[in-house]
């Protein structure tokens, strides 16, 4: 089961939740949110994890110059479009980027949100189901109905988010069966401070073990 921890902004934070046993870091590089954390910040917190990390740059309807910047600037070894992006934009990230990951996120508002899922596929690494909200595109700390993936099945690898905490992970999991999960809010003190112990007790709920020490 992958995990993801999204919305760090400081580099302690990312290295000690690294240290923990999570697969993946996300950075938000959506200037309109609390998150935000600028391209040079994030290379110079990525600079400093574990090459087994999967650190993510979270973007939303960028052009394709505006991730050539980021890509060059932030050092990050996938992108996350949390917007309104089509599958051709993907396919176009896929041949200008073959390097890196394309994680596209599916705010999910009803059934028909799913329909869209089969023209993603060739494109993208993986998917991500996140919570819809009107006003707000992502870190919303709302699940969206689980049961709309009853009966669905993906055929790609994709990863659960919206409103996942330590105490609901495990039924959300039981529920969705999921490749990975994907929390920001859930385990925070407030937006992109994160509560460690709050990120620690997700992982023991999941029985994730720590790394072991190289990089401590
Ligand atoms: O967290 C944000 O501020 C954010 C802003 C713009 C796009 C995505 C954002 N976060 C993503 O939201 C989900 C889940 O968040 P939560 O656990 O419900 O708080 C996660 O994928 C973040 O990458």
């Amino acid at each position: 089961m992958a995990v993801k921890i999204c919305g760090l902004t400081r580099a302690e934070q990312a290295v000690a939740i690294a240290q923990m046993g999570v697969s993946a870091l996300g950075f938000i590089c959506v200037p309109s949110s609390p998150r935000y954390i600028p391209p040079p910040a994030i290379a110079a917190i990525t600079q400093q994890l574990p090459e087994t990390v999967l650190t993510v740059a979270v973007v939303a309807n960028p052009t394709l110059e505006a991730l050539d910047s980021l890509i060059h600037r932030s050092n990050i070894k996938a992108v996350q479009l949390h917007g309104h992006e089509s599958p051709a934009f993907c396919q176009q990230v896929q041949q200008h980027y073959p390097h890196v990951q394309i994680i596209k996120a599916l705010r999910v508002k009803s059934k028909d949100t799913l329909e869209s899922i089969p023209h993603y596929i060739p494109y993208v690494t993986r998917l991500l189901l996140d919570a819809y909200h009107p006003q707000q595109l992502g870190g919303t700390g709302t699940p969206f109905d689980w049961r709309l993936l009853q009966h669905l099945s993906i055929a790609c690898p994709w990863w659960l988010a919206g409103g996942i905490t330590p105490e609901n992970c495990r039924q959300a999991i039981a529920q969705t069966h999921p490749h990975g999960i994907d929390l920001s809010s859930g385990v925070e003190v407030s937006p992109g401070i994160k509560d460690l112990g709050r990120v620690a007790a997700l992982l023991k709920a999941l029985g994730v073990d720590a790394n072991p020490t190289p990089h401590s």
